[in-house]
């Protein structure tokens, strides 16, 4: 059953995406990349507007030039990172090979995209093993593997650099079935990890109207 948010509660996120909508500049690669996704029916799971220009100013904050990205679905994130900063080189990784294409054609003509089809367990330890080490990894895929990716993408991080586990929240709020205990492995294991200073910042969306999906968050980790 949805639930909607109580009237001055979405009073405060209407102002909220008014005022963000109109901090964002007009992008057409961004439009079409949309416009594309939907054509195509890709689920509209990608990050919103203004979350992508989050992730960016964190990378401008940072100096960012290597992300790697887990999950691309059409490529509207990976945009977002690909013209974050000046010479900026975007990894991203998908396993479905329908998404893979649709972001393919989304991210045309950008030489700065390496999009790789497979489950990014594999291709995160093939990166590993080519000597690979990015700046910025972004998690955004298969919340029972936050943990794992975690892991994995601390190992590729330059020191300095960060780890963004994206749905952090959402995936605590997700018990399948009653009586099920939520998932801490990824709270755990961050806890316990020596490598990273670490902090979970929850976030609020502007877009979703049903209860259920309004508060989330987000672990941001910076490799010691
Ligand atoms: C939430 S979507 C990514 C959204 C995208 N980052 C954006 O904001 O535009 C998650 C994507 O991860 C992919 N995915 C799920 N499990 C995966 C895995 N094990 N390896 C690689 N990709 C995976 C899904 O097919 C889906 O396209």
């Amino acid at each position: 059953m949805s639930t909607l948010p109580p009237p001055a509660l979405d009073q405060a996120l209407t102002r909220s995406r008014e005022a963000q909508t109109h901090l964002l500049k007009s992008n057409s690669r961004l439009d079409t990349a949309v416009a594309n996704c939907e054509k195509n029916d890709i689920p509209p799971i990608a990050i919103s507007p203004s979350q992508g220009q989050h992730l960016a100013l964190l990378c401008q904050l940072m100096g960012a030039q290597s992300v790697l990205e887990i999950g691309t679905l059409g490529g509207y994130s990976t945009i977002w990172f690909a013209e974050s900063v000046p010479g900026i080189q975007v990894t991203s990784l998908e396993f479905n090979p329908r998404h893979r294409d649709v972001a393919l054609a989304n991210t045309k003509g950008m030489g700065n995209v390496e999009i790789r089809l497979g489950a990014a367990e594999g291709i995160m330890a093939e990166l590993a093993q080519e000597g690979r080490a990015f700046d910025f990894v972004f998690i955004d895929a298969n919340w029972d593997q936050q943990a794992t990716y975690f892991d994995l993408a601390v190992r590729m991080t330059r020191k300095g650099g960060a780890v963004y586990v994206d749905n952090v929240v959402r995936n605590l709020l997700d018990i399948p079935e009653e009586g099920d205990e939520a998932d801490w492995s990824l709270i755990e294991h961050v806890k316990g990890d020596e490598r990273v200073r670490a902090t979970l910042i929850p976030t609020l969306s502007t877009h979703k109207v049903d209860v259920s999906a309004l508060v989330d968050g987000y672990v941001l980790a910076v490799v010691k």
